[in-house]
């Protein structure tokens, strides 16, 4: 069975978009991993399916290239509200807003969650910051955007091991439902991020890793808002306030349309 699918990426954190609006499609895990893979599929960090919504213009389903389904990607989201024009985007978490503007797209997530069972941890505790270490990365905050993070802030980002100790966080017990791990340094106003994605591990840009990082060094006091985030991919701004959702403003670009045979 042939579709039809578009590549493309938000600041090189890259998707395959298949619109199922019109044509229903069956998507397991088995077939979104098989898409990822970036010798016998397609390849993308994370693979996107459209669906009809009755609550939004689209709905859109994320499944990261382990084939595990999650509820937000902040990256794709841009990448959706460009290459369909849609205004409103359901997702599992929750319903999101978007307007391409010009070279750039500003989407509006949700209010972040900071309660324990909320990001989720799998026991009370107080998650600014967690009172928890993984070797040279300790007490970080955990921010929930839509779907987990933990972010911890380092005085050099170079010298950390994210490599290393990422696997091991994401898949700690503490985050039943794993967790996407942020690691972060403050220069002159600005963040500069990595990020180990829970389900696809470092991609070069994370759209709800800079919304969660830009959230957790407002409420630290460490940035004003709104403020800048570099990654390896290129650079998001991003503006929060508390009792408020999370704004964030960046590229999102359109690689090329393919045809992919489904079997
Ligand atoms: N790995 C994430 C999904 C993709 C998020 C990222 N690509 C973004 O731009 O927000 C998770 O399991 O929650």
């Amino acid at each position: 069975m042939l579709r039809q699918f578009h590549k493309m990426h938000g600041l090189g954190n890259d998707f395959v978009i298949l619109d199922a609006r019109d044509e229903p499609l069956a998507m397991t895990e088995a077939l979104a991993r098989h898409i990822a893979d970036r010798r016998e599929g397609v390849g993308c960090d994370q693979l996107i399916l459209l669906e009809p919504s009755a609550s939004a213009d689209l709905k859109m389903r994320i499944f990261n290239a382990d084939g595990s389904e999650v509820e937000s990607c902040g990256n794709a989201t841009r990448c959706v509200v460009k290459l369909t024009g849609a205004a409103t985007v359901e997702t599992a978490g929750g319903l999101l807003t978007g307007s391409a503007e010009g070279a750039e797209v500003e989407v509006t997530l949700v209010e972040p969650r900071f309660e324990w069972d909320a990001i989720p941890l799998a026991y009370p505790m107080p998650t600014d910051p967690m009172p928890m270490g993984w070797e040279n990365f300790d007490r970080p905050q955990a921010i929930n955007v839509g779907n987990p993070h933990v972010v911890f802030f380092v005085d050099d980002l170079e010298d950390a091991d994210l490599e290393g100790i990422g696997p091991g966080i994401e898949s700690d017990p503490v985050f039943p439902e794993r967790v996407n791990v942020n690691v972060a340094s403050v220069e002159g106003g600005a963040i500069r991020l990595r990020t180990f994605e829970r389900g696809a591990g470092l991609t070069r840009a994370c759209g709800t890793g800079a919304c969660a990082t830009a959230v957790a060094a407002i409420r630290a006091r460490l940035v004003t808002s709104p403020v800048t985030v570099h990654m390896a991919g290129g650079d998001l701004t991003i503006a929060w306030a508390p009792g408020e959702p999370v704004r964030m403003r960046g590229s999102a670009t359109h690689v090329f349309k393919g045809t992919i045979d489904l079997q």
